[in-house]
């Protein structure tokens, strides 16, 4: 038996998607040449990525295993600062799900891609329908809502954060990706109440095929300014079908989720959380190589790079997350024992160099530790989970083909 830790670095995509095309930011520009982990290395080697770091990218532990050469293989992109030859397993994967957020590409990867449709919100003003809007009402107890747009979570506080506390009205606005967001004070509104209120109306959102109502709370005042607390909660519709986490549980393992995983399948085939800032969520992934068993999954998504960085269009400081992340590395491979497969990828793109302020559609890369050095190439989203049961000796594989 065997151990396997899927760590999603989230939005950290490489470029070369072939559908790019067909997905956009600021509603007109194509996704096409989006590639987030070579512009990043490029802007930093051209010293445009000089703001509390400096220098080429430097990511010596997963260039090692293979980053740089993956990215290569997805998009034909120079890498400057990674050019090392691979000593693990390394390639790139693409998605078919027709969808560039998180629970699509979470749920491609744990071998399902998606079978529907998201629903949207159109981007007008106002981007909610009338049934929508007076559910909200009613569960919120509130006579109306702000927002009522399409919206940067932390642009649209600081326009309407104070408005809020004066009016107790919650915020509530989208994006291209299939949500509902409703942004709340921590002490003005309620923690508590912004949950009850996002768990209320989750069902009637799901029935729309909207994928996510995603509670944002914050804290703060118009005088020091506003920003988002950790206690951010996802209510996902139910994946469409058994997942890689319901394989393992139904085999009798165990999958431990770190970060936000628990959400994105809605808690379906999980069997411990932790959640944190990023820096908490290194540690919780540490100690789980001591407390992982054998035939258990470790599913960690962080999640900084695309929320703090990606959506904000902070080359600099996503590549200073990046060379953070990187430096941990030998922390979580010096931790490995016989038979355990560690495995780093990413669940879609969020290139900080490209307009708007929303993902972009890029293939993922894939390194892994464990296997010895093995070129996979170009391989799918649901090929991951298939690799990954096929190393815990699982019967299902789900839609994807093992490169193991
Ligand atoms: O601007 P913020 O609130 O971070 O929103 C982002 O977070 C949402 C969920 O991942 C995405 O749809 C994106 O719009
Ligand atoms: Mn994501
Ligand atoms: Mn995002």
């Amino acid at each position: 038996m065997t151990r396997a830790f899927v760590i999603v670095l989230d939005s950290v995509g490489c470029g070369g998607a072939p559908d790019a095309h067909k997905f956009f930011n600021n509603k007109t520009v194509p996704d096409t040449g989006a590639n987030t982990l070579a512009h990043i290395a490029q802007a930093c080697a051209d010293g445009d990525a000089e703001d509390g770091r400096s220098g080429p990218l430097s990511m010596p532990s997963l260039d090692g295993l293979g980053l740089g050469a993956a990215i290569r293989l997805a998009s034909g992109d120079e890498t400057p600062g990674m050019t090392a030859t691979p000593t693990g397993l390394w390639g790139a994967a693409e998605e078919v799900s027709p969808g560039k957020d998180t629970p699509t590409g979470h749920w491609e990867i744990a071998g399902v891609p998606l079978p529907w449709d998201w629903g949207y919100f159109p981007d007008t003003v106002p981007a909610f329908p009338a049934d929508v809007t007076a559910a909200i009402c009613r569960a919120a107890g509130v006579d109306g809502i702000l927002g009522d747009k399409h919206a940067s979570g932390t642009v649209i506080l600081n326009e309407l954060g104070a408005e809020h506390i004066r009016t107790g009205l919650p915020i509530v606005y989208t994006s291209v990706d299939s949500v509902i967001q409703i942004a709340a004070h921590e002490e003005h509104f309620g923690l508590e109440r912004l949950y009850a209120l996002c768990e209320a109306i989750a069902p009637m959102v799901h029935d729309m095929r909207i994928g996510r109502v995603i509670a944002r709370p914050f804290l703060g005042s118009e005088a020091e300014g506003f920003t988002r607390t950790t206690n951010r909660r996802d209510y996902a519709m139910t994946p469409p079908e058994p997942t890689l986490c319901d394989w393992v549980t139904d085999a009798g393992g165990k999958v431990h989720a770190i970060g936000k995983i628990g959400d994105i399948f809605a808690h379906r085939g999980i069997s411990s959380v932790q959640k944190g800032a990023d820096a908490d969520l290194m540690e919780y992934l540490l100690a789980s190589f001591d407390s992982a068993q054998d035939g258990d999954l470790v599913f960690a998504n962080f999640v900084e790079f695309d929320t703090k960085y990606g959506h904000r269009r902070d080359i600099a400081g996503y590549a200073s997350a990046l060379e953070w992340f990187d430096s941990q590395v030998p922390r979580v491979l010096k931790k490995m024992r016989d038979g355990d497969l560690v495995l780093f990828t990413a669940d879609h793109g969020n290139d900080p160099s490209w307009v708007g302020t929303d993902h972009t559609r890029e293939r993922v890369p894939v390194v892994a530790a464990g296997l010895g050095a093995c070129e996979i190439g170009q391989v799918g989203f649901s090929d991951i989970g298939a690799s990954v049961a096929a190393h815990l000796g699982l019967k299902n594989r789900g839609a994807g083909r093992s490169f193991l």
